[in-house]
């Protein structure tokens, strides 16, 4: 095979790697590419690669997508297949008729690659809302907020980061994992979000444990319930927090007016150096943005775009605008 032709298979593995493994929507998925370079090559060599970067990679057959993920992908793989190929690929139906008995489940993993090439794996929600929440599942600024996090860890190494509603902990494990923080706090208020945070601690061998053995990948972590609503001075005097992020908390006005309310509170209760403080948010609706910001001039609270970055690492909805502010306290 021609080198050329080597590095584009390469390409296009890749990107059925990295979205498959956070079990992106298959319209997502390059298939235009892969349905041109099966019908350039006689044998399925390129289809048993793909199989092997998705449902048989190692990471997912430890912790897999959810069933019916898996069986439309499959499905589609064995359609690209059948399109070009008339001897069928027995790797593809056995896959297939795996899932085809499993049982459906309301959670699912979704695994995230590191730039190290270590995955960072989730047990989410299958569902964007569940249990009258959206923080069961990892949503793009997460994963704008980790990209920016990886690229600019000195914001974080050897300090202690206090993460604002940390939903299914995506962007607080990137941390822990590439900046080597002192000290981790995840929070949230809901408790089944706290339950699966605190479960997906554990899937990325962080402890919980308190004088658990911490190093440079396993900084002290912790995860707190914290309201923002109720939270008072002295509750969040307790942290001590160098930095503090938070990511897709800017969705309605309520929630960004008590968002605006734990800022205010967090700075009053630092002692010396006030926190800095960065939050990550999708642009869906210029307004609600405009109220963060009016809302924060309010509170005497100043703010100033972070440069934007190219969204490489993780695989993002396509159409989606990510930013992130950084606030001084
Ligand atoms: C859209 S999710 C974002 C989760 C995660 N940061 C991410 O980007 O994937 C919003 C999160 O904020 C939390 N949240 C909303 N209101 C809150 C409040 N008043 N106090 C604490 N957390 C809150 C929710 O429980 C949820 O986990």
């Amino acid at each position: 095979m021609a080198p050329e032709e080597a590095a584009e298979n390469l390409l296009l593995l890749r990107s059925f790697e990295r979205r498959y493994l956070a079990a992106r929507p298959l319209r997502s998925f390059p298939w235009q590419i892969l349905e041109e370079k099966l019908k350039e090559s006689p044998d399925s060599e390129l289809l048993q690669e793909v199989l092997q970067k998705t449902v048989k990679h190692p990471v997912c057959v430890r912790h897999p997508p959810s069933v019916k993920y898996t069986r439309c992908f499959l499905s589609e793989l064995i359609r690209k297949h059948e399109a070009v190929h008339t001897e069928p690929l027995d790797e593809l139906y056995e896959a297939l008729a795996e899932v085809l008995t499993a049982a459906e489940s309301t959670q699912c993993h979704r695994s995230y690659l590191l730039p190290s090439g270590t995955a960072l794996t989730l047990s989410e929600s299958t569902a964007i809302v569940s249990h009258g929440t959206t923080g069961l599942v990892t949503w793009d600024a997460a994963l704008y907020l980790a990209e920016w996090a990886i690229k600019n860890p000195a914001v974080f190494t050897h300090r202690t980061v206090l993460e604002l509603g940390s939903g299914a902990g995506l962007t607080g494990l990137a941390i822990c994992k590439m900046c080597h923080p002192k000290a981790y706090i995840f929070s949230d208020c809901h408790s089944r979000v706290l339950e699966q945070l605190r479960g997906n601690m554990l899937l990325n061998g962080l402890s919980l444990e308190p004088g658990a053995i911490t190093d440079a990948e396993r900084p002290q972590v912790m995860v707190a319930q914290l309201d923002w609503e109720v939270a008072t001075v002295p509750q969040l005097s307790v942290f001590h927090p160098d930095v503090v992020i938070a990511a897709d908390v800017l969705y309605c006005p309520e929630v960004i007016l008590s968002l605006v309310g734990v800022l205010q509170r967090l700075a009053a209760c630092h002692r010396d150096q006030a926190p800095d403080v960065y939050v990550a948010f999708t642009v869906r609706n210029p307004e609600t943005c405009q109220l963060f910001t009016t809302e924060l001039g309010r509170a005497g609270i100043r703010w100033e775009a972070v440069p934007p970055q190219e969204r490489k690492l993780f695989p993002y909805e396509e159409h989606s605008e990510t930013s992130i502010l950084k606030l001084t306290l």
